[in-house]
């Protein structure tokens, strides 16, 4: 285990703060009183649908974007107000329009590095993200995978304390996500604090210590992967066809049962560990077999649809 990860679980110190962050877009209040605090050495994710403020929020912590109302300290500085110090101990991932068309992979690196007091090594790094092969090629050139990569590599040159990733592996193939997910891995185990916006579930499950789900401008809930699927309405899911016709007020009437739906003869809940016990002895008691039965665990997805309606 890291030190910075240790400290953490001992109860480090918060090297982001966000509290009561507010911001409205030509009256539109997009940001609504977002409040939260990333410890040093984690990987911190923020999930939410589309629209939901999360780029608007990181923006404010990057200081590209000044609040209308709220704090933020980022490393103990005001975004806005100490730019420049935050962009020695601050990493982020660039927008397209940010880097020059012409400059090769190799200059891009190299401008970069020549930012920071104490870079890091960009060959390996370039290496790791698969980018070795096309240190000469023009950045309006590059692929959108290869561009993204290369992203990344510019975020993490200046060896920062904090990185901010927004859509991190947006347009990665399989390959490469899985190598960029065990890169930031390292990066993480080094120390570095990691802000992490993401539309894949897999990546916040597997990436996040703590995640916030904001919907609608506001911090829906905020706990570890484990914890927010914890909450889903029916953390188990339970399915199959029963070979006699089934009561449904009688499944209805079971410990635990958040949901019933049926299709084609085949019914789904979804419960608790105690409604699958429930069912079985349901079924026992009447002699119904249980065809194609299925039990799995509600994943991060069903957490997030529940948190965020996002299936209104
Ligand atoms: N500069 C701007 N001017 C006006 N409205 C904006 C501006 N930037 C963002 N918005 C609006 O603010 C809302 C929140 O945008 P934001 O980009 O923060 O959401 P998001 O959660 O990152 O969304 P996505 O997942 O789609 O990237 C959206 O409705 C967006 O259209």
């Amino acid at each position: 285990m890291s030190r910075a990860r240790s400290e953490r679980e001992a109860g480090g110190m918060s090297v982001i703060e966000v509290s009561e962050l507010r911001k409205s877009y030509g009256g539109r209040t997009v940001v609504d009183g977002v409040s939260f605090a990333v410890e040093e050495g984690e990987i911190f994710g923020i999930l939410g649908p589309n629209g939901a403020g999360k780029t608007t929020t990181v923006e404010c912590v990057e200081g590209l974007r000044v609040p209308d109302a709220g704090r933020v300290r980022v490393a103990g500085l005001d975004p806005v107000a100490d730019h420049g110090k935050l962009a020695l101990v601050l990493g982020a991932q660039l927008q397209e329009s940010r880097l020059q068309a012409k400059l090769t992979v190799r200059e891009a690196l190299e401008l970069y590095a020549a930012c920071y007091p104490n870079p890091a090594d960009w060959r390996p790094l370039a290496e790791r993200l698969g980018l070795s092969g096309r240190l000469d090629t023009r950045f309006a050139r590059l692929s959108g995978g290869q561009k993204q990569r290369l992203f990344i590599a510019l975020a993490l040159v200046g060896r920062p304390g904090i990185v901010v990733l927004d859509e991190l592996t947006t347009g990665l193939d399989p390959h490469a996500r899985r190598t960029t997910w065990e890169l930031i891995e390292d990066v993480r185990d080094s120390g570095v604090t990691v802000l992490l916006v993401t539309h894949f579930m897999e990546e916040a499950q597997r990436l996040c210590d703590r995640i916030a789900v904001i919907d609608q401008g506001r911090v829906a809930a905020l706990d570890t992967p484990a914890g927010l699927v914890g909450r889903s309405a029916g953390a188990t899911v339970i399915s199959f066809t029963p070979s006699a016709p089934l009561d449904e007020s009688r499944l209805a009437a079971l410990p635990g049962v958040a949901s019933i739906a049926w299709k084609d003869g085949r019914v789904t809940l979804a419960g608790t560990d105690g409604t699958v016990d429930a069912v079985i002895t349901l079924l026992a008691r009447g002699h119904i077999t249980a065809h194609q039965l299925r039990v799995s665990d509600a994943t991060l997805n069903d957490a997030f649809l529940d948190l965020t309606g996002a299936d209104r």
